[in-house]
């Protein structure tokens, strides 16, 4: 059992592997409790009530720091760790500066070399393909690989429930398209996560043995490789949305998976819906004798799906189960509750590092702040590694980086050394990451709500559904036997929920009706949802989208509404950009919305704020964050993005690229749109921050004579967050992007304006709201 194994001297985590529960579970510590982190490292715990009847959360009261995210809430100095134990060569707790200099060296020394790799040829590809024929054949699915093609070939819709890792993703394409499935038309496969869609495609594309874009493509936001010829597309279910808009037949593709169902995200919910009545509508049509169009096959997919569920709203669908998994993960779950969920990850990674056979970790938290915290702790006490050990290198992925940067987990890391990869729930299923033999489960992850009352998004620490913990634990298993470490008790598994609730219950709707409207349907209270999204939830996108024009009083598309939807980002960012075409101020309007597409493009390690702040003084705006981002952009490109430039003030290079990437895209789907995108309002900078309020004319507040500022929707008292340039500032008016409860009501991208201007941007809004 694991908990024999000599580890660190001040704190061992003791599992439990043979089913029996060891101490009396304390499920409120998982499920009920607030953690409050200190500052000092130490921890404690206090009962809250839980922030809603059916949802019970975990709600780290910390404030953040100024580069902390509104629903980030872990300190970077805060995990209790080993001291220098003599038998592990792990050390106990104390910060020191000494240390973070070695750690500096220590970095530049591990991170992995990037490798000049030329391309391969087509011999090598095909060898390489013919090398993997074989793996293909060993995996579970295999045996099955007749009857599904049987099964799909005779019904319009089939669920196929498979254990992770038996091949469902990568092998179910190919069989559909050697069965000659993809002969009128694509197979696609829908993916909740861009991570999974390109490295699914790049694998396949290996599998197939030609190059990606070819055969095999996929097809991400601001990202597609496919061509005409891919004959499997892996693809974001928001992509195939969007496609829904030129294609409303969806006639390119002969068969459409979509995968990971048991996500239940807003947008694969909505798929659902328009594929199951895209189905009918080209039946109906082929049975009236029309000979061009070919029937659409629909195929669910999942390891952890409520079958049944998913049967009975696609027409009693054939439920198929695949048994077997390729290799055993053993599974091991906390004998004690643990609180300090990050501190008991730090020090499991390093018990199996000291102890346990070779094989990368994978490591799931809630956040980019709790993950770059433990990535620094991680560097600082690998340090004092014995030579004879290796190095432990720690490598992040989280939803905010740039598609290039999230690729770094897949590269291997260095020969002698083991890779730690910490993740956020954007890593828990469909993605194989060679070589990860244990996973280390806190457990917790953070939860998007939103109260359709008062338009407030909020994002708390919860436990993750039963189903997510086993997608987390398939993740090892794929290549070897794995462990998975749970950092909770078996008790507290036990009482989980089965399944999250879908995204659809508790999000903001706006998109997804004006994407059902751009698809031709008007009625949305009434569209096919697999599960209703509350009354009060649709009333009130309804009218915010009405509010930008979006609508008409009827409640269907007007012109705004449709070129609207024709952008990829959100409806106000939308609204923004056609506005700008009116202010003549789009070239500033794509460049700030680009800007915002990072969660920050400024850095400041907590060892150099001071420093960070003070490089950042020279960009700040007294308006506020939007021109404070544009003074930034001007003065990255007049260096031309250099990376020393960068680093000496501070700006990160990787997220600045991909903002020249966004901003790109962007500039296209302006130009599609038949706008210039160079028209720009020079130094009247004025006119940019007007045209931001006609699409976030809601997200204003208004100064309070006690110094607080008062949202004008819901009339709630909200705080700057400390990463805004207004920050601790007194204006009479501010807009901003974002609010999100955390521990507070925060606001991020704030701006401030002028009461009179109000008005001026939504004369219907304001003057109803009078009334
Ligand atoms: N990028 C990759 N590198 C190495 N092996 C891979 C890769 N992708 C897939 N594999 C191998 O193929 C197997 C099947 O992967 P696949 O994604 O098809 O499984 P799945 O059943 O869809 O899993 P899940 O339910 O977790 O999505 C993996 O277990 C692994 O052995």
């Amino acid at each position: 059992m694991f908990n024999n194994v000599k580890a660190v001297k001040r704190k061992v985590i003791t599992f439990d592997d043979d089913g029996e529960v060891v101490s009396r579970p304390e499920v409120s510590k998982l499920r009920g409790e607030k953690v409050n982190r200190q500052p000092n490292g130490t921890s404690s715990s206090k009962h809250v009530k839980d922030s809603s009847a059916d949802t019970k959360s975990i709600n780290k009261a910390q404030e953040p720091s100024p580069t902390s995210t509104p629903a980030s809430s872990h300190s970077s100095s805060s995990a209790s760790t080993p001291s220098v134990n003599s038998s592990t060569g792990l050390k106990e707790p104390g910060p020191s500066t000494k240390k973070q200099k070695r750690q500096l060296q220590y970095q530049n020394e591990a991170r992995p070399k990037k490798l000049a790799i030329k391309e391969p040829t087509t011999e090598a590809m095909v060898k390489k393909a013919k090398d993997l024929r074989k793996h293909r054949q060993s995996l579970p699915i295999y045996s099955a690989r007749d009857i599904i093609i049987k099964e799909v070939k005779e019904n319009a819709c089939v669920v196929i429930v498979g254990e992770t890792g038996s091949g469902k993703t990568t092998q179910i394409p190919q069989y559909l398209l050697e069965s000659g499935l993809a002969a009128h038309g694509t197979i696609s496969v829908t993916q909740p996560r861009r991570v999974a869609a390109i490295n699914l495609a790049k694998r396949v594309a290996e599998e197939v043995g030609t190059p990606i874009g070819q055969k095999v493509g996929y097809s991400i936001r601001f990202d597609d490789t496919s061509s005409k010829d891919s004959l499997i597309k892996y693809m974001t279910d928001g992509i195939m949305l969007r496609e829904l808009l030129s294609d409303r037949l969806l006639l390119r593709y002969s068969v459409i998976i979509l995968d990971e169902a048991h996500e239940r995200t807003l947008r694969t919910d909505i798929l659902f819906g328009m594929v199951k009545s895209i189905q009918k509508q080209r039946q109906e049509m082929i049975e009236k004798g029309r000979k061009d169009i070919q029937p659409l096959k629909i195929v669910i997919m999942s390891a952890t799906l409520d079958a049944e569920k998913f049967s009975e709203y696609f027409y009693n669908a054939k439920i198929m189960y695949i048994s077997g998994r390729q290799f055993p993960v053993k599974i091991l779950n906390t004998i004690e509750p643990q609180p300090d969920y990050v501190d008991s990850a730090l020090v499991t990674a390093f018990q199996i590092h000291q102890e346990e056979a070779p094989g990368d970790i994978l490591i799931f938290l809630t956040g980019q702040e709790e993950i770059e915290s433990l990535e620094k702790l991680i560097e600082e006490y690998a340090v004092d590694l014995p030579p004879s050990v290796g190095k432990l290198i720690p490598c992040p992925i989280f939803a905010a980086q740039d598609s290039a940067t999230q690729q770094k987990i897949f590269e291997p890391a260095p020969p002698g050394t083991r890779k730690v990869i910490l993740a956020t729930n954007i890593a828990e299923t469909s993605i194989t990451i060679p070589n990860i033999r244990y996973v280390i489960d806190t457990g917790c992850h953070k939860s998007r709500g939103y109260n359709a009352k008062i338009g407030i998004e909020s994002l708390l620490v919860e436990p993750v559904s039963k189903s997510s913990a086993r997608q987390r634990m398939g993740r090892a298993g794929r290549e070897a036997p794995g462990l998975c470490f749970r950092l909770y008790t078996e008790d507290s598994f036990d009482q989980l929920e089965e399944d999250a609730i879908p995204e659809i219950k508790r999000c903001n709707l706006e998109s997804a009706i004006l994407s059902l409207k751009a698809t031709g349907i008007d009625n949305v209270t009434e569209f096919d949802f697999m599960d209703r999204p509350s009354k009060s939830g649709l009333l009130r996108s309804l009218e915010h989208l009405y509010a930008l024009e979006a609508l008409n009083d009827e409640g269907k598309l007007t012109e705004v509404g449709t070129k609207m939807a024709a952008f990829p980002v959100d409806p106000p960012y939308a609204k923004v950009l056609l506005q700008s075409e009116k202010m003549e101020c789009t070239k500033e309007a794509i460049e700030i919305i680009s800007l915002l597409s990072v969660d920050t493009i400024f850095s400041a390690p907590s060892s150099k704020r001071e420093e960070a702040n003070e490089a950042r003084q020279k960009f700040t705006s007294l308006d506020g964050d939007h021109l404070t981002l544009l003074n930034t952009l001007r003065a990255y490109e007049s260096v031309k993005g250099d990376r020393d430039w960068c680093r000496e003030n501070f700006i990160n290079s990787r997220h600045m690229r991909h903002v020249m990437d966004v901003r790109k895209q962007l500039i296209q789907f302006c130009e599609r749109a038949g706008m210039d995108p160079k028209k720009s309002c020079g130094h009247d900078l004025e006119i940019v921050l007007k045209c931001f309020l006609a699409g976030f004319f809601q997200n204003t507040a208004l100064l309070q004579p006690d110094g607080t500022y008062r949202s004008i929707l819901g009339g709630l008292t909200i705080s700057v967050h400390p990463s805004s340039s207004l920050f601790g500032k007194k204006r009479e008016a501010i807009m901003y992007n974002e609010l999100v409860f955390t521990t507070k009501h925060y606001i991020r991208g704030v701006s401030a304006l002028e009461s009179a201007w109000l008005s001026q941007a939504a004369p219907k809004y304001f003057g109803q709201r009078r009334a």
